[in-house]
């Protein structure tokens, strides 16, 4: 049975006496469309491992089951877990259900022991809100065995995480996102697509991994330069930098050296310019 409207998935939870619970970003997809973009974006091939986080009631699971060739889902609600065996695990045999907080479980352990050598698996999920952004700088940071994240979204996380310097949505996000992956909108998505409807409108964005960094720098040296950068938004780039613990002078002489005006805000640097103040700065300190 297709998951993916409001009569099947109030009649699911009244069956198992669960309702929608708001602090675990519980908004069920219940658009078609919208999950046939999300499983299409992902270019799912019959040898693919997906890690599905939070699949809920398993609408999205279904149409990744069908397509991948093994699906493991890390759940929290342990309510839903117990659907999630009914819905999608006794129906497909390529379906696991996890029981987990998937901002805690070792991904590592999780996705090593269920790849083959060499292999990466693709991780397509409509995630919880509440932590989106920790979840995402997870995927990225772990050096997880990942080709492809495809995820629902925030509509301002979609667009901080595509933004170019110097826009106001630009942030670490958007460096952090951009300096592992090529990340793309594919749909953006009206909050009526969801049941119950959430508050805010939201966008599926694909981030494809880089072979390597767009930009040369030591990644801990340029991930030091952007954190300090934004963390002091409202301070020029010399003061903000200063917090690594960096003389005026010496932060003077690196910006000059890279060719970067010292009066500019930090926000308005590219990653190519982040790299060049890394760069720098660490051949200086
Ligand atoms: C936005 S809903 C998506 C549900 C389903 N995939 C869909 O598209 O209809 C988010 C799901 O993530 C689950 N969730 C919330 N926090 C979680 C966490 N820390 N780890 C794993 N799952 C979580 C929720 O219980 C819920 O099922």
């Amino acid at each position: 049975m297709d998951l993916a409207n409001p009569g099947a998935l109030k009649a699911l939870m009244a069956q198992y006496g669960l309702r929608p619970q708001h602090r675990l970003g519980q908004n069920f997809l219940i658009d078609g469309r919208v999950l046939d973009g999300i499983v299409s974006a992902a270019g799912l091939e019959p040898t693919d491992v997906v890690l599905e986080i939070g699949p809920g009631l398993g609408t999205l699971t279904q149409r990744l089951a069908a397509k991948a060739g093994r699906v493991v889902c890390v759940e929290l609600d342990r309510g839903l877990v117990q659907v999630l065996h009914d819905t999608v695990q006794k129906a497909y045999d390529n379906v696991e259900v996890i029981h987990g907080d998937a901002g805690r479980i070792d991904l590592h352990k999780l996705l090593g022991e269920r790849l083959a050598p060499g292999q990466k698996a693709k991780v397509v999920a409509n995630l919880p809100y509440y932590i989106t952004t920790p979840l995402v700088m997870r995927l990225l940071e772990e050096e997880l065995p990942l080709s492809h994240v495809v995820v629902m979204v925030q509509k301002e996380v979609a667009d901080r995480m595509v933004s170019p310097p110097g826009s106001k949505a630009y942030g670490a996000l958007s460096v952090a996102v951009q300096y592992y992956t090529e990340p793309r909108i594919v749909l953006r998505v009206s909050r009526a697509s969801f049941m119950p409807q959430p508050e805010v409108d939201s966008a599926v964005v694909s981030l494809r991994y880089r072979e390597r960094p767009p930009v040369d720098a030591p990644p801990e040296a340029f991930f030091r330069v952007v954190r300090a950068a934004f963390g002091q938004r409202r301070k020029s780039l010399v003061n903000a930098l200063t917090s690594l613990g960096v003389e005026k002078a010496a932060v003077h002489a690196a910006l000059e050296a890279a060719g970067i005006d010292p009066g500019r805000r930090g926000e308005s640097l590219s990653l190519e310019e982040f790299a060049a103040v890394a760069r720098t700065l660490w051949q200086r300190t």
